[in-house]
């Protein structure tokens, strides 16, 4: 895009006004269009809630020094990922239940994911199944997030398989999970999506998990859910399981110490995702954002490393980037714009955050993503 094409860009966007422009203000109209339980459910933190509030705070700490005088009329802000080239360094968090907000739920936010040519990463726990999911984006990029069963792991690699079959183009095994973190705000409002089956899409269509009920009503698969879920042995080993499993690149989510990312290169994983859940799970950990440099020192490139948790401009993303990430991946923005708008709000979520990171790149003096380690970013 050139700039004389952003200017006129930025006069329609400061006319419009059916959208909100900050997170913020797509928080309140989402609180304003979700069940208060779901909202509750969406919004919070574990425990005191203070990493999901260091996560946001964390990316001010940071601070871009600029480059002047280079020629940023055009600026290209494309990655690649896995042998694929997107226009843009986001992908959209794996998040569960997305009827939650909307009633289209991943459909919707498939086919917006789709239409800005940004990955999506299904959960495990999403209301649709992994197959209608691909279904609606034929040729879109879609990811399968997987929480290793524990009980069964059989159930893990028929999802695998699954969703290989279905056209998926990476697995991401979520590692931060080993039970549900200590969630104060649902505890109080007694909201529990997942009993109430609103993550059973991708279970109910599983021949191996259905085959290990002792009976298919309402409760048996709720019950076979939460215990297949949970997967507090999971090892190292059951990754070079899954691996040994799939042709896929196999991504871990949440590492958070430079430590686990070099396990993460012993055992062969294709790539890491920085992230501490959105703060949703231990309580009190460091924000992505201040464990990325580590990590990243320690990956030396050898990997891909996306990082996700409190990303809420353009800005945030190109900290991550200049600080060592290959691809940033937004969270609950995402899921605002869907319940505000569904299929049109994710768009605009991600219409916003591309522009600002344009403007962004530009003004810091890069006309291209792939030099960005070349941007200065200290602690401010
Ligand atoms: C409502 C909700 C559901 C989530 N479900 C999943 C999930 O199913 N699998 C997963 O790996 N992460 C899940 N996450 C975590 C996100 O993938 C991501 O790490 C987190 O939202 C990033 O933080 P942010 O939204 O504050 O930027 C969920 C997050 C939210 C808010
Ligand atoms: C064992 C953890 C289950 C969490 C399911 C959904 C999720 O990731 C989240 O709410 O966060």
């Amino acid at each position: 895009m050139t700039v004389a094409n952003r200017d006129i860009l930025m006069k329609n966007i400061s006319k419009e006004t059916d959208f909100p422009l900050s997170f913020e203000e797509w928080e309140q109209k989402a609180a304003e269009k979700m069940m208060p339980g779901g909202f509750g459910y969406a919004s919070s933190g574990a425990g005191r809630e203070e990493t999901a509030k260091r996560n946001q705070e964390a990316f001010s700490k940071w601070a871009i020094v600029p480059r002047m005088l280079n020629d940023v009329s055009k600026v290209d802000m494309g990655i690649s990922l896995f042998g694929r080239r997107y226009p843009s360094p986001f992908l959209l968090s794996p998040i569960g239940m997305q009827v939650l907000a909307h009633e289209e739920g991943e459909l919707a936010t498939a086919k917006a994911a789709a239409s800005m040519g940004v990955p999506f990463l299904v959960s495990t726990v999403s209301t649709y199944s992994l197959e209608e999911i691909a279904a609606a984006i034929p040729t879109g990029s879609k990811w399968f997030q997987l929480y290793y069963s524990s009980v069964n792991p059989e159930v893990s690699f028929s999802m695998v398989e699954r969703a290989e079959k279905a056209g998926y183009e990476a697995i991401i095994i979520t590692v931060d999970t080993v039970m549900a973190g200590w969630r104060e705000t649902d505890m109080r409002s007694q909201f529990s999506p997942l009993s109430q089956g609103y993550g059973k899409g991708n279970y109910i269509q599983d021949p191996v998990f259905m085959e290990s009920l002792p009976s298919h009503d309402h409760d048996s698969i709720v019950t076979g859910i939460l215990e297949n879920i949970q997967h507090p042995s999971l090892t190292w080993k059951e990754i070079a399981e899954v691996k040994k499993r799939t042709s896929l690149p196999v991504l871990v989510k949440g590492i958070l110490h430079p430590e686990d990312a070099e396990m993460a290169l012993e055992y062969g994983v294709d790539g890491i995702i920085v992230s501490n859940h959105g703060g949703r799970q231990l309580d009190g950990v460091i924000a992505s954002i201040d464990a990325l440099p580590a990590i990243a020192e320690r990956v030396k490139g050898k990997i891909p490393i996306l990082l996700d948790s409190g990303v809420r401009r353009g800005i945030d993303a190109v900290k991550a980037l200049a600080l060592g990430a290959n691809g940033v991946l937004i969270g609950r923005p995402f899921l605002y714009g869907l319940a505000v708008g569904g299929q049109q709000g994710v768009e605009k979520v991600l219409e916003r955050f591309m522009q600002e990171t344009e403007v962004t790149l530009a003004l810091s003096g890069m006309a291209d993503l792939s030099e960005l380690s070349r941007l200065k970013v200290v602690r401010g």
